[in-house]
């Protein structure tokens, strides 16, 4: 295994130091540390030094819509954005819902190579909302599951929410809620507000994720259970986690690099490409999730990278799916919006992009880990000076839907290690060290 001495670089923004990653540990560190003989030198002057970055919630589509992206390309796609670690959600054919499935996902994610791929398992059979899927075994599987969602649909029916939070418990579990109350939102093609009214496209009101968030951070606490809210997106549902917290409940929640950045607006042009589930909001909302990510409120970035190959979304606006792709993108945008407006540090970037979601997953024994002697070398070097303007066309995943082609953003991923093997080198898959 190559030895890589990491020269100059700056752990979580903070003063240069080098770092000599061996044996896949951060095996030294300090400045001017002695290279040794078969060590490679990476100058990193200049570069900020993460841990590896940790996504809850990444749809890696395989198995059943290998047309839209595989474990290959996803997980390929996620190292590129500086990810050592995804969690794959349950919304596959078949359903993530059995050990079975999951295992074959766990599996297909080691062999790929790229990241540490952790299935996320389905609440409930085939994601129907009825009966609860085989969580106990999942938890027991190789794949050792954690989180559990229906992602893509919501646990409305709240005795079997109760019983999945109860259950969970058993395991050190969570149940990871996509809040959308279902019969708010019947034939919803984008946010309820001006924009939905002007261009008669019919509403997803900001009620109908307020009203989940708020029923379930209750059913957390009078069970007694940890509660993960997916992709939070509106100004209430901050006010009612923020709630939550100051009461003690075992609530997080994560909010998207999309809903940092974009709002309803954009659906003006009808273009798909901001077709997304939960919809963009408004301006005041942006402002909102800003602000709960900054002080705590919302403990994490996660991607919600949800590929569609082009047939799904060119397309018109009601006929298309829902869902944006993400992973090759976001830390740039957390770069902007958080760290260039001085909402953030690097070492908050850290937490919320790697330690908090690590420890959300409970795989925080191996990733999210501090930069340190001794700890595993997942690590990601970003240029903040670098700007490239997005090019859907030329990224790793295999759906073009990103909402950010043709835009400048800030940032540059130009080296990702997972257990000390390089995976990303300047800005490049390392396919042959990956392979081996
Ligand atoms: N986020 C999305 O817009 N789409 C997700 C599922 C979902 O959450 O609706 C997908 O799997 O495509």
């Amino acid at each position: 295994m190559t030895t890589y001495l990491l020269r100059d670089v700056s752990p979580l923004g903070e003063a240069r130091t080098d770092l000599l990653l061996a044996d896949g540990v951060v095996a030294a560190i300090g400045t001017g540390l002695e290279a040794p003989a078969d060590a490679v030198e990476i100058d990193g002057a200049g570069l900020v030094a993460l841990p590896g970055l940790v996504d809850l919630h990444t749809h890696l589509r395989e198995p059943g819509r290998e047309d839209a992206e595989t474990i290959a390309t996803g997980t390929r796609a996620a190292a590129l954005g500086g990810f050592t670690a995804v969690h794959a959600m349950a919304n596959t054919t078949p359903t993530q819902d059995t050990a079975g499935v999951v295992e074959q996902v766990w599996h297909l994610g080691r062999r790929a190579g790229w990241v540490d791929v952790f299935p996320v398992g389905a609440v409930t059979v085939g994601l129907e909302g009825e009966r609860l899927a085989e969580l106990g075994a999942m938890a027991e599987s190789a794949a050792r599951v954690r989180v559990f969602s229906d992602d893509g649909k919501c646990v409305h029916d709240p005795v079997v929410m109760r019983r999945a939070l109860e259950y969970v418990k058993a395991f050190d579990g969570v149940v990871a809620q996509h809040a959308q109350e279902p019969r708010l939102t019947e034939g919803s093609q984008m946010h309820e507000g001006v924009v939905s009214a002007e261009l008669g496209l019919a509403g997803w009101p900001a009620v109908a994720e307020e009203a989940i968030v708020a029923r379930d951070v209750l059913l957390a606490e009078h069970v007694g259970s940890r509660l993960h809210v997916c992709h939070l997106s509106t100004a209430g549902s901050v006010e009612i986690v923020r709630w939550a917290k100051s009461r003690g409940i075992d609530v997080t929640a994560e909010v998207t690099p999309h809903h940092l950045i974009l709002t309803d607006e954009l659906a003006r042009g009808y273009d798909p490409l901001f077709k997304v589930n939960p919809p963009l909001r408004t301006q005041r909302d942006v402002e909102a999730v800003r602000e709960g990510l900054a002080d705590g409120t919302i403990d994490i970035v996660a991607t919600d990278h949800a590929p569609h190959p082009r047939e799904d979304k060119d397309c018109e606006w009601a006929a298309a799916a829902f869902g944006m792709t993400g992973l090759e993108t976001a830390l740039s945008v957390v770069q902007e919006t958080m760290v260039e407006t001085g909402r953030m540090t690097w070492a908050d970037v850290a937490r919320v992009l790697s330690s908090a979601p690590a420890r959300i997953g409970r795989v925080d024994g191996q990733h999210g880990r501090p930069i340190a002697v001794g700890e595993p070398a997942n690590l990601t070097l970003v240029d903040p000076a670098a700007r490239r303007v997005v090019r859907p066309q030329g990224q790793a995943t295999k759906s073009e839907n990103s909402p950010f082609g043709g835009r400048e953003l800030p940032g540059r991923v130009v080296a990702t290690f997972l257990r000390g093997r390089a995976t990303v080198l300047d800005g490049a898959p390392v396919d042959e060290e990956v392979q081996r």
